[in-house]
């Protein structure tokens, strides 16, 4: 049996599968913790990839390799190959100052149209601007900038050398300084973040390309392009730290709005995407604020009525992406001495996550996905309530894969890809769904609508 190993080095964790290249059985595999915190140095993601990989059972049998990981973090590298400073992460939004100057410096339309994005704190070019404004020594001493994932790949290839850091096209499309239709680094892109273009970008492989390391390694992917490959297509809503919703496009999406980031995926196609900042995390904070756990969320949610008898939760508990309010609050509108019950807030903290995720939804529509059904994944999938509640509001029936690491899987088949070639990836059987249908409940996307323009910032 031929091995080949994925990992999904992502915002909270690192999980490593080990799968059989041919017919994508899992055979074994391992997970590590990662820091809290907007601001990581790299160092903590390589032990954690350590710790993960030994936890899988080591890498002795396996014939290859590809990183999948959180996307548009900053990561910058001096001359020697160190790291200058903590990388900043996706969720970080000390750069909203320098999207927006961005953004108005050539023009939401213009940064669509040119490489699909308009320019939001997540975005790496927004990270480098703010580099170049408030560490000038440390931009100036920067020789390289890569992604989470090419660092990781990079570390494990272990040249040390900048020349040898590679990328691919579905994590480069997310820094804001590439062309997706192109295929190519825009400089004058480069030079608008960082004030030059003279630093070393990783180069970019194809989606079955790979370089050689202590075994093959394939050129990795940005986490939902990742996932993407992992469950194997359709319209993608995933519940980790961040919420994303995805579908698999033949053109990029160039939405001036910025709601839908016209991203490329990991086999030579688009990736629109619409992402916020709160997901899992939300029902993280209501489970602590309430004192249960999330097995007792999720009881006390499907407990209360739909609409929680007037409670609405709008769930800007760090700041967010879509829509673009980087320092907005959260808020828990309509209580009243009636309705303010453990159970009420419970399930208005769910339906407030997934409210948000529904706007990302009605993007994607509005960009011209057919979305008569989604798949739902990530950690908060594993929520009974989540997944009972989606439908009602989604209004489109759910299906749920069986738990599993879809990003980590993803980047397996990328690895076993590398040792078939050829234009499309191994086929491996799909995880068994369970499928969700549920009336929808448009009053409580109506209600979240309402609430959701009321907000007070940090
Ligand atoms: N049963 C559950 N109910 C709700 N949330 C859950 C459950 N199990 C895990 N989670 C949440 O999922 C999140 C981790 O999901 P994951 O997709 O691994 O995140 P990320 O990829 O951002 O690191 C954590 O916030 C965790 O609390
Ligand atoms: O910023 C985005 C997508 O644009 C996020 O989806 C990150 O890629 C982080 O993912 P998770 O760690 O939450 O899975």
């Amino acid at each position: 049996m031929t091995l080949v190993a994925g990992v999904d080095s992502s915002t909270q964790s690192c999980k490593v599968v080990i799968r059989d290249a041919e017919t994508g059985e899992l055979v074994r595999e391992g997970r590590a913790s990662h820091p809290d915190g907007t601001e990581v140095h790299p160092s903590h993601w390589w032990s954690a990839l350590q710790t993960a990989l030994s936890d899988a059972g080591g890498l002795d049998d396996v014939a290859a390799l590809s990183v999948a990981g959180q996307q548009h973090g900053m990561v910058c590298l001096d001359e020697n190959g160190e790291v200058v400073r903590e990388a900043l992460l996706w969720n970080d939004t000390r750069s909203a100052a320098a999207a927006a100057d961005l953004t108005a410096e050539l023009g939401a339309s213009e940064w669509a149209a040119r490489i699909g994005l308009v320019p939001v704190a997540s975005f790496t070019i927004t990270k480098l601007r703010w580099l170049a404004r408030h560490e000038p020594a440390n931009a100036q001493r920067t020789a390289a900038v890569c992604l989470p994932h090419d660092w990781l790949t990079w570390r494990l290839r272990g040249t040390g050398d900048l020349a040898d850091l590679v990328t691919d096209r579905s994590d480069a499309s997310g820094t804001g300084y590439f062309d997706s239709v192109t295929d190519s680094y825009v400089p004058d892109l480069v030079s608008l973040g960082l004030g030059r273009s003279d630093v070393v970008l990783p180069r970019v492989l194809g989606p079955a390309e790979f370089v050689e390391g202590p075994v093959r390694l394939g050129a990795g992917a940005g986490d939902n392009a990742a996932a993407m490959l992992g469950v194997g297509g359709g319209v993608v809503v995933s519940l980790g730290t961040s919420g994303v919703v995805t579908a698999t496009s033949d053109v990029r999406a160039e939405d001036p709005s910025g709601i839908v980031a016209g991203f490329a995926d990991a086999t030579g196609r688009y990736l629109p995407l619409a992402c916020t900042l709160n997901a899992a995390r939300v029902l993280d904070a209501t489970a602590r604020m309430l004192g249960v756990d999330l097995e007792q969320l999720s009881t006390l949610a499907l407990s209360a009525p739909a609409g929680a008898e007037g409670l609405v939760l709008v769930p800007y508990l760090e700041g967010e992406r879509t829509p673009n309010l980087p320092d907005a609050t959260g808020a828990l509108h309509g209580l009243t001495l009636t309705n303010a019950t453990p159970a009420n807030i419970a399930r208005a903290a769910v339906e407030g996550m997934l409210c948000g995720l529904a706007v990302g939804l009605d993007a994607l529509v509005s960009q011209g996905a057919d979305v008569s059904g989604v798949r739902l994944v990530g950690g908060a999938a594993a929520s009974r309530a989540v997944r009972e509640i989606a439908p009602t509001v989604f209004g489109v029936p759910v299906t749920v894969p069986a738990p599993g690491e879809y990003v980590a899987d993803g980047a397996a088949r990328q690895a076993a890809w590398t040792l078939t070639g050829g234009a499309t990836p191994p086929e491996w059987a799909g995880a068994e769904s369970t499928r969700y249908e549920a009336d929808a409940v448009a009053s409580v996307r109506e209600r979240y609508r309402e609430a959701a323009e009321r907000y007070l910032t940090r």
